[in-house]
Order: structure tokens, then sequence, then C-alpha cells
């Protein structure tokens, strides 16, 4: 049964929390007193929908409802989950809380998306303090993992735990803060570094787009995988953090920052910097910088994904449990033997696409060998198996490509077993979208010893599951497809 968050104020952060929820099949209730809310939501949603499906390898669950509610009494009804997300100002916010928990669950718990503020100061002159915590998120909410959670001295301990479960389960990654600080940890992180890009630009040391290259060609994709002081530990050499600390710790003593030196914030600072920015990069609009940005994103994510490091182990580790307890965690005992298997449900993620605006040759490829690797599992060649030291090559692959799909739709492989017997493991893949048969892809696989790399038999238990499927898809008959050579009648 789907669940139910309330998203009170529906800007920027707001409609990026109620993309996250609503993709992992939450219903969102929203409170926006802005006429144009629903508009700036709908535009978000589609943003969310053409990025954070593809970032996983299973497909999320069907989407929730987007409601939107005329008084925050009607939005919070039945809501296990309240985002606050109005202006950062702290009297709004608590003009806000204190309309939410007159009407709220009093077990539910209500986050506040402040950027800034301590959760003390939240819950000032509040009805139940502990019920609000700070939930700060990282724009685009959709996408970024990270959320600071910081209870406060007040927070209650099980609402903490509950507000953390919630959080993992949505694919993100709940930052425990023990102590309360102006501006949490990040943003501090994020405020040094534009203090000191405003002094940059103002002393005309460097302009916007040289600020923005000295990141994004350098430290900024370093610290996207490993962050400051696993990054450090490395440049330190073989001696480690040691050296590295004795060889720069003077230089904190060196004019290298001018960080708690706020430069005069005037209307020609603000001027030059705006019209650096418009030069830079005024040639795109938001919503088309927004969709570089999230393609990027996903890319690098699922870059780090195949590495299962940092955000990327993030995102397998939320794989493992959509597949739990579903056909696609299943293993061969669990699955009936005369019918196609279930290898792969999952949606096709913006990197797949290629210049004619489908899904490119070479990822039909990694879907189809993807879904071998699946079966190769659901027969017992797991990760395990294969660090014993057996496990299968392929030695050919015919794939026929049908017709055309995009990033953003789900599909399914299903494989049927048409030779298993011995060393040798003939599959027959079929992937749809919905009842479209969009390709299928036959490959030839042998058991192989990793010592020797030579053919070798499989463990019996393997070959006994083998054997099943092979008997069971006998009678499905030879599929449509299979056998074929390129230029035979299609
Ligand atoms: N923009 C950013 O990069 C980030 C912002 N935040 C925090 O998120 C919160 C919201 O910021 P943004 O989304 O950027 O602002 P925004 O200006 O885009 O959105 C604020 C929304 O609140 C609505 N609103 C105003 N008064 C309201 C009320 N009394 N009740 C309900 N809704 C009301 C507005 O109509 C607007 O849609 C702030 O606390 C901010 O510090 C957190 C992370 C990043
Ligand atoms: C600029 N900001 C302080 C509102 C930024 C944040 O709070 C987090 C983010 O997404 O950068």
């Amino acid at each position: 049964m789907s669940r139910t968050a309330a998203i009170i104020g529906g800007g920027v952060i707001g409609g990026g929390w109620a993309a996250r929820f609503a993709l992992n099949g939450w219903h969102v209730r929203v409170y926006d007193p802005d006429p144009e809310a629903k508009r700036k939501i709908g535009e978000v949603m589609g943003n969310a929908r053409r990025s954070l499906p593809g970032l996983t390898d299973v497909a999320l669950p069907a989407e929730g409802k987007v409601s939107f509610h005329a008084a925050i009494a009607e939005a919070v009804a039945g809501a296990e989950w309240i985002q606050e997300s109005v202006p950062e100002r702290l009297e709004v916010k608590h003009a806000t809380f204190a309309e939410v928990q007159a009407d709220c669950a009093e077990r539910a718990v209500i986050g506040s998306s402040t950027s800034g503020f301590k959760p003390s100061e939240l819950q000032q002159g509040a009805a139940r303090p502990g019920q609000i915590m700070v939930a700060h998120p990282f724009n685009p909410v959709y996408l970024l993992p990270l959320v600071e959670l910081v209870p406060g001295d007040a927070g209650e301990a099980a609402l903490v735990e509950q507000a953390k479960t919630t959080l993992s389960s949505l694919g993100m990654y709940p930052l425990h803060l023990k102590k309360e600080i102006d501006a949490h940890v990040a943003d501090r992180f994020l405020e040094a570094v534009w203090r000191e890009a405003l002094w940059l630009v103002k002393d005309g040391i460097a302009t916007t787009e040289e600020i923005d290259n000295a990141i994004r060609y350098g430290f900024g994709i370093r610290w996207a995988q490993m962050g400051l002081f696993e990054t450090y530990r490395v440049a330190g050499g073989e001696a480690g953090m040691k050296h590295f600390m004795a060889q720069f710790g003077p230089a904190l003593k060196w004019p290298w920052t001018k960080l708690m030196d706020v430069p005069e914030f005037t209307d020609e600072l603000v001027d030059l910097i705006a019209g650096q920015s418009d030069a830079q990069s005024g040639a795109y609009s938001i919503r088309e910088l927004e969709r570089i940005r999230d393609n990027n994103l996903v890319t690098m994510m699922r870059g780090l994904k195949a590495q299962d490091w940092g955000a990327g182990a993030l995102l397998n580790a939320q794989e493992s449990e959509m597949r739990a307890g579903t056909a696609l965690g299943a293993r061969a005992a669990e699955l009936p033997a005369d019918q196609p298997v279930l290898t792969a449900r999952r949606t096709v993620p913006l990197d797949w696409t290629d210049y004619n605006g489908h899904m490119t040759e070479s990822r039909y490829l990694n879907a189809f060998a993807d879904a071998t690797d699946r079966f190769m599992e659901i027969i017992g060649s797991d990760a395990e198996y294969i660090s014993s030291g057996g496990s299968y090559f392929t030695a050919e692959t015919h794939i026929r490509h049908l017709d055309e799909v995009h990033a953003g739709a789900v599909i399914k492989i299903t494989t049927q077993v048409i030779l298993g017997e011995g060393k040798k493991m003939h599959l027959f893949h079929e992937m749809r979208e919905g009842e479209r048969l969009l390709a299928t892809g036959e490959h030839f696989l042998l058991h192989v010893s990793l010592e020797t790399r030579k053919p070798s038999a499989p463990s019996p238990e393997i070959e006994a599951a083998l054997v099943r499927f092979a008997a069971g898809h006998a009678a499905l008959g030879r599929p449509e497809g299979a056998g074929r050579a390129i230029g035979g009648p299609r």
C-alpha cells in the first residue's frame, strides 16, 4: 500500500522532494499558496522522471499520486512524513510548524529543508519539539542522495530512527549529525568556497567561468568520488595523511584564503557576478541547464555505481533492497521451470541513448549481458561460486534489434534455456516494453575453470538447476528468431 508524504512549500526544493517521494511510489500532498506551484512542480517532476528511474538497474515502483491542497490541515492528513520547504525565514517556518502540528499525526516525522537554522531554533514554541528535525537535502533532491539529519537535543530518538529508515528507503543517505551547528556541515563548506569565490571575482583575479573551470576540471571531480580527507590521504604519498599534514600544515598560516573575511555585498558586486554569469551561461535557459546537469549527474553516478563506490555503492545497496522478496531476487528452486525466467525489469537510463534519440546498440548487449549474469546467479553461479574458481564465459552472441526504445522506458527481459547440459548453456533473451518485443539476444556460454581458463564441468548443483530449466523450457518450443543468421528473412 502506498505511503503518504506532505510537502509544505513546493518551490525548487519542495518540488524536488515531491518528485523523490512520488517516483518511489509514495502519494504526495502539496500545500503552497503560489498559484503557479502546480506548473512549477509539474516541470520539476518532468525532469525527475527523465533522470531518476534510470539510475538503478531495477525499475522503481509505480509512481505515487501528487495532489494539491488549499490548506495545510488538508495536506498533512494521513501523512507519515511532512517536509517543510518554505522560504528561509524563521518566523515563516515557526508559523508553518504551528499549523502542521495542529493537524498532523503525532508519530509523523516533520523534516525541515532549512539550509542554516539549527533544530533548537526551529523547535522554539512548538507543540511537540521532538517531532521537528532538520532534514537538509541537496539540489536536485530527486538525484542527490545526501540529507543532513539534525534532530538536536530535543529530537525524539524513535522518530530519528524512523526518519533514517524512510530516507534510506528513498535511496537517500541520511547523515545523522549528533550536534547542531549553524548551516550544519555541508553548507559550511559551500559558504566558505562561495565567500572565497566572491573575493576572487571582486578583486578581478578570476571570472565566474574561470572559477567554475578551476572546480570542474580538477578537484570537483575528485571530491565527488572521495571527498576531502580520503583524497588528501592519497595526496600524502606512501606516508599518507601524516606526511600530507606535515607538508601543507604551514600553509594554514599563509594568506591562501580569505574565508572568514566577507566581501561587502554591494549592488556593484551583484552586477559584476550576474553579468559574468550571463556571459558564461546565458545561452541556456535554466530548464536547459537543469537537464544538462541531470544528464551529467546520472552519467557520473552510474559510473560510480559500476565501481561500487561512494554514491554508486549506495545505489547498489538500494537495488539489492528493491530486488529482495521479488522474482528479481529469487533463486532457481523458487522459480517455476515451465515458463521463461524474468531476468531484468529496469528503466532505460539517460546515458544509454545516442545521437538517433534511442537506446544505442551497445546497451542492448549491456542489458542482455546483465540478464545473463542474473540467470547465472539464479542457477547458483553467483559471486561466491565465482570466487571459488568456476564461472561461465560467453562464446557467441546474436542480437536482433526489432523496435526502438527510448530513455525512461521500463523494459523487461525474460530468458529461455535452449540448451543446458554439462558445460554448455545456450540462452535466448527477449526484451519487451509492455507487450512490444524490442530485441532478442541469443548467447552461447561455456562453463570454465578460472584457474586453467579452459572449459570444465559446473558444480552438480548448478548443472541440476540448469537442466531443470532446460527440460521445462523445452516444452515451450524453439523461440521465433533462435538460430537466425544475419541476412535471413525477418
Ligand atoms: N535552493 C536551494 O539550493 C536549497 C534550499 N534549501 C532550503 O529549502 C527551503 C526552500 O527553499 P527553495 O525551495 O530554494 O525556495 P523557493 O523560493 O524556490 O520555494 C519556496 C516555496 O515556498 C512557498 N511558500 C511561501 N510561503 C509559504 C507558506 N507560508 N507556506 C507554504 N509555502 C510557502 C513559495 O510559494 C515557494 O513556492 C529553504 O529553507 C532553503 O534554505 C535547502 C537546500 C538547497
Ligand atoms: C545555497 N544553499 C545554501 C541554499 C545551498 C544548500 O542549502 C544546499 C545545496 O543544494 O547546495
